[in-house]
């Protein structure tokens, strides 16, 4: 049996529920290696972004040679980038090793409010990163910054589907956890056609590291072989699953439970 090996390029969570942490959980929960390169250190924990202590572009670099040089990938995400500086860094490096597989989750502010990108790094995301992307995962803030436009309804997240893939994203989800909508539709759009992901909108504030959780999962079941719409779909049970399944653990938004999907038998 040959293991397949996830990459997660990310910032830390000292409280575990989002960034590298969460990556390398949700990699391990559904079968694939994980490695990282860490890009910032963040003291955090459920009641937000207490510190944020970035590593040198020298020091993400020799992560991801570290990593490129001996082991390789068949599949990576980007979390926390930080700056453009960094962004522009990794980008150099996945088109020097050729990775194909590439998942972009935009993450640019914590659900604290606490900034994890810097405003003058939404260029380089869009002229260096996103033509790199097999897919890109922004929530519905996160969308509006790239696509410069207002998002109100599913029609909105359509066109600036669209918006994204003429940047370069092979293809595109536009999560649905901050619209205000009974379900949560997480819009998957392939360049071709469009497929709503509904599920039951979960009453918790226990939804810490969502996002990263959810395009981790898109990236193990790449590593693994599966089709992007299969990936996606994995992705979304996996999310369900934690946030369904809280641990309650925290005084302020908890984390998710990665052990959730498989305590269930995995695949529905
Ligand atoms: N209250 C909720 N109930 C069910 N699923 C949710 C809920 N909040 C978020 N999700 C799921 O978690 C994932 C991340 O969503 P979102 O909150 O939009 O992103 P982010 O964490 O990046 O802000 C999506 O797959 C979404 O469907
Ligand atoms: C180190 C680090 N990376 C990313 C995030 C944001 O994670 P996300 O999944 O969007 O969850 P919330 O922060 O919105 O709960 C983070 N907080 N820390």
């Amino acid at each position: 049996m040959s293991i397949k090996k996830a990459l997660t390029i990310a910032g830390s969570d000292s409280g575990g529920g989002a960034g590298i942490q969460a990556d390398l959980k949700t990699f391990q929960e559904l079968g694939a290696y994980g490695m990282s390169a860490i890009t910032a250190v963040t003291a955090q924990n459920t009641l937000g972004v207490h510190g944020v202590y970035p590593v040198s572009i020298e020091g993400i670099v020799k992560q991801i040679d570290a990593i490129g040089e001996d082991l390789g990938t068949d599949a990576l995400k980007t979390g926390m980038l930080f700056s453009s500086e960094v962004i522009e860094a990794v980008s150099e490096r996945i088109h020097h090793y050729g990775w194909q597989n590439v998942v972009v989750d935009p993450v640019m502010i914590a659900k604290g409010g606490a900034k994890l990108l810097q405003d003058e790094a939404v260029r380089a995301m869009k002229e260096k990163l996103i033509p790199l992307t097999a897919v890109i995962t922004p929530n519905i803030p996160e969308a509006e910054v790239l696509t410069d436009m207002k998002i109100h309804s599913i029609d909105d997240r359509r066109e600036a589907s669209k918006i994204l893939v003429d940047m370069g994203a092979k293809s595109v989800v536009i999560k649905g956890g901050h619209a205000d909508d009974k379900e949560v539709i997480d819009l998957f759009y392939d360049g071709g056609s469009f497929e709503e992901l509904v599920s039951p909108r979960i009453d918790t504030s226990h939804t810490h590291g969502t996002g990263c959780t959810f395009s981790a999962a898109i990236t193990a079941q790449l590593a693994n072989g599966l089709s992007m719409k299969d990936a996606v779909i994995t992705a979304k049970e996996f999310i369900r699953a934690a946030i369904e399944d809280e641990l309650g653990i925290g005084g302020g938004h908890g984390p998710t439970n990665h052990w959730a999907y498989n305590k269930r038998g995995g695949p529905s």
